[in-house]
């Protein structure tokens, strides 16, 4: 499709590191993985060191979001695109590359503030991959899953995304604001058969942590339950109850993690053959279930 692959790894900063071990290997699953970071945690879905790093900060917010490309080739095409664009980067030197188990690099900032490295080459670790539940995560071509961010400049990125990055648009969810108001939608895009690699939200201006949700598939509707059962186990918040989305069917519920956003963990979502696809625009989330936090807080509040 276009010159970036797949969501290859996600980076973020936390105060809470114990809550977030427990989150990640005795809820989620994640298998233990490995990397050269002091104080951090490492979580590996599949032959890659580490998909999601947690490493501890004084804050909470993302630190990085890795797109993979698929080989020098396409980075250095995607410089000339950068170059062209006017937009802004800077190359990871080699210590840095060492240290994300990439074999180049670069870094630079998308137009709502949240940084971004596009990568080749990952490194592998081959020693079995031992999910806590023998869980399978969905990665391979799909890439890690997805990312969800808010953008206080929204146009902006919907334009540095499709236009620049390559991201193809993927439909979109208009979401209900009061009467009087312009009309305000998240946008979804894929770069892969996964419908959506990214989804933005218009949002207000530097706001911690970044990111609203990162999702990650697994393989049996029975993985996304023993989950839910830790989740509950374990006390804690559920963002959205159990549901299937519309557009990329998936069957999912999204947990608080210890920071602020959510992690979604499903299982089911559709591939989507580009040969025939046109992006749509959905009008409700799900056909059932996901009942928001907030929602049923607004609810209770009001009765
Ligand atoms: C609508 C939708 C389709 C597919 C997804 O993977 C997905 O995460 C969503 C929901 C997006 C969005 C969100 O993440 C934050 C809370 C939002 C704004 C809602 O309250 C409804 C839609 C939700
Ligand atoms: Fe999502």
């Amino acid at each position: 499709m276009g010159l970036i692959a797949a969501l290859g790894y996600v980076r973020v900063m936390a105060t809470d590191i114990d809550r977030w071990r427990e989150l990640g290997f005795e809820v989620l699953g994640f298998a233990p993985g490995t990397g050269p970071e002091e104080d951090a945690l490492h979580f590996r879905m599949d032959e890659r060191t580490a998909r999601i790093t947690v490493e501890r900060g004084n804050a909470d917010r993302v630190t990085a979001v890795g797109w993979e490309v698929r080989d020098h080739l396409a980075l250095a095409e995607l410089r000339r695109v950068l170059d062209e664009a006017g937009t802004p980067y800077s190359e990871m030197d080699q210590d840095l590359c060492d240290h994300r188990r990439i074999e180049a690099g670069i870094s630079l900032k998308d137009p709502g503030g949240t940084p971004l490295e596009i990568f080749h080459g990952p490194v592998l670790d081959h020693s079995p991959v031992l999910t806590r539940y023998g869980q399978k995560f969905i990665t391979g071509p799909q890439g890690l899953g997805h990312v969800v961010m808010p953008t206080a400049n929204f146009d902006e990125s919907y334009v540095f995304y499709t236009e620049t990055l390559g991201f193809l648009p993927r439909g979109a969810f208009r979401m209900p604001t009061p009467p009087g108001m312009p009309p305000s939608r998240i946008r979804f895009l894929g770069i892969n058969q996964r419908h959506h690699s990214l989804a933005i939200m218009p949002a207000l201006e530097g706001r911690d942590p970044g990111l609203i949700h990162v999702m990650v598939e697994v393989d049996e509707l029975d993985a996304v339950g023993r989950a839910y059962d830790q989740v509950m186990a374990r006390d804690f918040p559920v963002s959205s109850t159990l549901g299937r989305h519309t557009n990329d069917k998936m069957v999912s519920f999204y947990v608080r993690v210890p920071g602020g956003w959510d992690i979604e963990y499903g299982t089911g979502g559709m591939l989507v053959d580009e040969t025939h696809y046109t992006a749509e625009e959905i009008t409700a989330d799900s056909y059932w279930g996901h009942e928001w936090m907030w929602a049923r807080q607004a609810k209770e509040s009001a009765s």
